[in-house]
């Protein structure tokens, strides 16, 4: 369909790209490469690709590292100042409800807080795992600029405003942990959410779990050791005006299984204006500090996000009716 092969995931198919046909000498292929990325980011939010250009090794060592940082002991991770503190353990963030809580632990590494430099000396245990945080965040930053320069490129904006707002040291990494669940199938691994970012580019493991909403259902991503999945996050839904979709998706608990997953968050730095190109504007104009500052006090408050919030000016009721009940 996307002039792409797929992979099977439950009863639907998730588009799958082959990257190496940005490159190729037929316009065709170019072309067909394109607009499946388009059209899946318009269409599911998410898509996987191959042959995307970061090497085996890289994901090996990345793997390795992660392995090792989450079998340490809970004082030792958790207090992990090469790593900025970004340890966040099991549980639900406001402890209101068994529905909220995700039962996983993470670091989220903001990649510009991390010093590359050997100033950690007392902290060498962490020294490799810096290390592949550094090659791993410019490999993935260098693809999520690809990838936004070509989903800009398809409403006629240049990459501009990506090279200039965002790159790897404006990025998140986030290293998922998901161990054996005694409390299956009560809880989730991850709660359903968004993502707060321009987009998103997993590497998960062969165990599966995630699943994302597709036509008011959820459906289940299998695992496939070649791809990385990409989704569309909250902040390209805006700036799009809604033409690319961030689409809700949660990690399901294993009962016997533990699970890693490794993200990159592409977002700009916290003072970037978030204001759509396109006319008129569906959203309501705000920057990065702004969205999060928000999307922390809603967790804080009730457990989940509101999300991107419409403009008051031009989605009016007569608009909302114009354009989805038309
Ligand atoms: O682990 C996964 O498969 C998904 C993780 C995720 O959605 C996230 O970290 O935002
Ligand atoms: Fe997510």
């Amino acid at each position: 369909m996307y002039g792409c092969s797929k992979v099977v995931s439950g009863e639907f198919d998730l588009p799958l790209i082959d990257l190496r046909n940005l490159l190729s000498s037929n316009k065709e292929d170019r072309e067909a490469c394109i607009n499946g990325i388009t059209t899946a980011s318009s269409k599911w939010g998410f898509f996987g690709v191959v042959n995307h250009g970061i090497s085996e090794e890289l994901v090996r060592r990345m793997r390795k590292e992660q392995g090792t940082v989450f079998e340490m002991p809970f004082e030792r991770k958790s207090n992990c100042k090469a790593l900025n503190d970004s340890y966040k353990g099991h549980g639900a963030p406001n402890g209101s409800c068994i529905e909220n809580m995700s039962w996983s632990e993470s670091f989220h590494v903001p990649l510009s807080t991390i010093s590359w430099e050997e100033d950690h000396a007392t902290d060498q245990e962490f020294t490799s795992l810096r290390l592949v945080l550094k090659d791993y965040g410019a490999a993935m930053g260098k693809l999520a600029l690809t990838l936004a320069g070509i989903l800009a490129g398809k409403l006629g904006h240049s990459l501009e405003f990506f090279s200039e707002n965002c790159n790897e040291m404006t990025s998140f990494v986030r290293m998922n942990h998901y161990p054996p669940c005694p409390l299956w199938p009560e809880v989730f691994g991850i709660i359903p959410h968004t993502d707060s970012d321009f987009l998103t580019i997993l590497c998960q493991d062969q165990v599966g779990g995630l699943q994302l909403m597709k036509d008011c259902k959820w459906i289940s991503i299998m695992p496939n050791p070649e791809a990385f999945i990409v989704n569309i996050g909250d902040l390209f839904q805006a700036w799009s005006n809604g033409v690319y979709k961030s689409v809700e998706h949660r990690v399901m608990a294993n009962p016997t299984a533990e699970r890693h997953s490794t993200a990159f968050f592409f977002c700009p730095s916290y003072d970037t204006p978030i204001i759509t190109p396109m006319q008129p504007p569906l959203y309501k104009e705000f920057t990065f500090r702004q969205y999060m500052k928000q999307v922390v006090e809603d967790i804080k408050q009730t457990g989940r996000k509101t999300g991107l919030t419409f403009s008051p000016v031009n989605v009016t009721p007569q608009f909302m009716k114009q354009r989805w009940f038309s």
